[in-house]
């Protein structure tokens, strides 16, 4: 798929990984929509990669069909980037008492129902699309994480939410081969991001520590370098990919 001049939605744009992959769009020619509930943040970036900005709950559906609506009327819209989510930690049975079931389900609607939800609107969007010589119509990238595979202590709902998103991988990539849509998916490890780095420094140097080779967190660019090989690459479909120096992380 190429990236000149066509229309990629980013959610979670304002930040981060997101972020990261909206700066490549524009580099690459692209009209980056970014989509986010950090209306100063995502104004700020979209102003100055020359992008949008759209604010966006990923778990509502009128704010999903408002981002495609906004896409749709700046250019042909080709992809979708998953990157919001949410990563807070409770024990099942911790010094502060039971997990919060509440706290349970709010992670997996941002994380794995809002990753779905802003997905099959943006299928729906590009279905439309006319084919180009690979027959493709658009790509859609999802965002797990190496906790869909090793959990910490405390990330029962986080890693959960993870793995459901791995598990979401091949069925839509199945379901949406008929419409040249092809859907990926990048679990990423440890990465120098608002989120991690929101964690006590003892935390980061631990989990820093564990990764092999390099031996440091990854880099947002990094992220979304490999973002850019798979929309490029027409035969990745179907499949997530680890990007993580080899990291397996340990219980804590
Ligand atoms: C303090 C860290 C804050 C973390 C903030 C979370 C931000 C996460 C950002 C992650 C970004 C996402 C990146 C990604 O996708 C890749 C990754 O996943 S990187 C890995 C990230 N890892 C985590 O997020 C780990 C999350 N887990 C935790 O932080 C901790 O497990 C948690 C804070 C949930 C609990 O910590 P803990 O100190 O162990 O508290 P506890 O409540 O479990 O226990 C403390 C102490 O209390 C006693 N106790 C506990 N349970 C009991 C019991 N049932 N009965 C009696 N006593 C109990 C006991 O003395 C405990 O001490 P121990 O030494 O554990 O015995
Ligand atoms: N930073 C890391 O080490 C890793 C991050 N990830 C995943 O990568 C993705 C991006 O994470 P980071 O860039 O590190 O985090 P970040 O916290 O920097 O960015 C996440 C963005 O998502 C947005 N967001 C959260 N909930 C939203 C919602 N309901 N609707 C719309 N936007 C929402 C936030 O406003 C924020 O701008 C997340 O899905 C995270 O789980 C996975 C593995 C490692």
């Amino acid at each position: 798929m190429q990236i000149n001049d066509k229309v990629f939605v980013i959610t979670g744009g304002a930040s981060g990984l997101g972020a990261a992959c909206a700066r490549m769009i524009a580099e690459q020619g692209g009209r980056p929509v970014i989509a986010d509930l950090q209306h100063e943040a995502g104004k700020a970036l979209a102003a100055e990669l020359g992008g949008k900005f759209v604010r966006c709950d990923v778990t509502s559906e009128g704010d999903g069909k408002n981002v495609m609506q906004h896409a749709a009327a700046w250019g042909q819209l080709c992809g979708l980037i998953n990157c919001a989510g949410i990563a807070p930690a409770a024990k099942v049975v911790g010094k502060d008492g039971i997990h919060s079931l509440q706290l349970f389900q709010q992670v997996i609607n941002v994380n794995l129902v809002g990753t779905f939800n802003m997905s099959r609107l943006a299928a729906a969007a590009m279905a439309d699309n006319p084919v180009n010589d690979e027959g493709e119509r658009g790509i859609i990238i999802l965002t797990a994480s190496v906790a869909a595979f090793e959990g910490q202590l405390g990330q029962a709902a986080y890693a959960s939410s993870k793995a459901g998103v791995v598990g979401l991988t091949l069925p839509m990539a199945r379901d949406l081969a008929r419409n040249g849509i092809r859907v990926m998916t990048i679990a990423p490890g440890i990465f120098e991001t608002p989120m991690l780095l929101g964690m006590p420094p003892e935390v980061q140097k631990a989990l820093g520590d564990m990764v092999p080779f390099p031996q440091r967190p990854g880099r947002s660019a990094e992220f979304a370098h490999l973002a850019k090989a798979i929309i490029e690459n027409a035969m990745l479909n179907g499949e997530t990919i680890r990007l993580d120096g080899a990291i397996r992380m340990q219980p804590k």
